[in-house]
């Protein structure tokens, strides 16, 4: 089954196994109890803390992915990694079953056609914040995502959450044959009956609570939950949530290219805040400049573009140059 299977195939079936092998990196990390913390961020810009997890859950999945595609095209958040060492991956069985739904366009992607967006760990601050006032509960906020883009445009994507329940799970789809891993959640305000918009927990600015209050004006945003990651927000707009809103700069091509892909599969969208495309070329700037919207697939995503003050929509550009 392996042989005859198209790229895609493979590379999505070998994702979703390396990410679960990351989770147990991360784990193993957390129980060892020293996360070996360093800050990257430059002067004057927000803390942007990186752990051990995060360099060995980014070694591999970087080294197991060029072992089995050696021309691969990835981009990983962290520019220093810590060795682990080789394990032998397995691949999905149930992604090499999806091959079937698949149309001609995507049998045809070949390994030089696409990039994969790599965040080994997103929710870092949320890992620091649960060892610093002993929460685990703040773990759950932890997702590996691994991202592909063909053609500049997200095609599959992979969330693994290590800390959901006790064993974890991983949420994966490809474009055109459904989201698995998850049931999205289909009605209006589900399971709440009213529409919950989350945010950032960490990197709350004047500009994000602007936009939130224009939402609550309009009545697209009856309460606001803040909770960390990028991974862990679109999981939360799959299960009920209206919407995942940060208008700002600092969220990176590799927090939004798996969580796009698993979205638009469910029937949602992620854009920026004007609802421009976010693009994932190799040559791309990695910060998303314009912030992101998220919305769930039973709200109307043009209505939270237009309601969102144009005055934010154009202060972006010098926010993300301080970022
Ligand atoms: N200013 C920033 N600098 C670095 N990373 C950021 C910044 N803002 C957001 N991020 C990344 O986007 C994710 C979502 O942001 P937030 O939690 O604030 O909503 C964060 O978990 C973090 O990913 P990571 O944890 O992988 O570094
Ligand atoms: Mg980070
Ligand atoms: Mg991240
Ligand atoms: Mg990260």
């Amino acid at each position: 089954m392996w042989n005859r299977a198209c790229f895609l195939t493979r590379l999505v079936a070998s994702s979703v196994r390396v990410s679960e092998t990351a989770g147990g990196i991360i784990k193993s990390v957390m129980a060892g109890g020293d996360l070996k913390i360093v800050d990257k961020s430059e002067f004057g810009e927000p803390s942007d803390p990186q752990t051990e997890a995060d360099r060995r859950a980014q070694f591999c999945i970087v080294q197991s992915l060029q072992k089995h595609f050696s021309q691969l095209n990835i981009i990983g958040e962290e520019d220093i990694t810590s060795a682990v060492p080789d394990v032998e991956l397995g691949y999905s069985l149930d992604v090499l079953r999806t091959e079937a739904q698949f149309s001609d366009d995507l049998r045809a992607i070949k390994e030089d056609d696409v990039v994969v967006w790599v965040d080994p760990l997103d929710g870092t601050s949320e890992v620091a914040l649960a060892v610093k006032n002993k929460n685990a509960a703040l773990l759950e906020q932890v997702t590996v995502l691994i991202g592909i883009a063909y053609k500049g445009r997200p095609v599959a994507g992979v969330i693994h959450q290590p800390y959901f329940q006790e064993s974890g799970r991983t949420i994966w789809a490809i474009q055109g044959c459904g989201v698995h891993g998850v049931t999205p959640a289909t009605g209006l305000g589900a399971p709440t009956g009213s529409k919950v918009v989350v945010t950032t927990r960490s990197h709350l600015s004047e500009s994000v609570t602007g936009a939130l209050d224009a939402l609550k004006q309009r009545g697209l945003a009856d309460s606001v939950e803040k909770v960390g990651g990028a991974g862990y927000k679109v999981l939360k707009v799959l299960e009920g949530c209206a919407a995942y809103v940060f208008a700002s700069a600092g969220c990176k091509k590799w927090d939004t290219c798996a969580v796009e892909a698993v979205l638009a599969a469910a029937g949602g969208r992620l854009s920026d805040v004007s609802g421009r495309d976010i693009r994932y070329e190799p040559s791309v700037q990695k910060n998303n400049t314009g912030g992101v919207l998220a919305t769930a697939p039973w709200v109307t995503h043009q209505e939270y573009v237009d309601s969102i003050p144009q005055s934010l929509k154009n202060a972006l550009p010098e926010i993300a140059a301080k970022n």
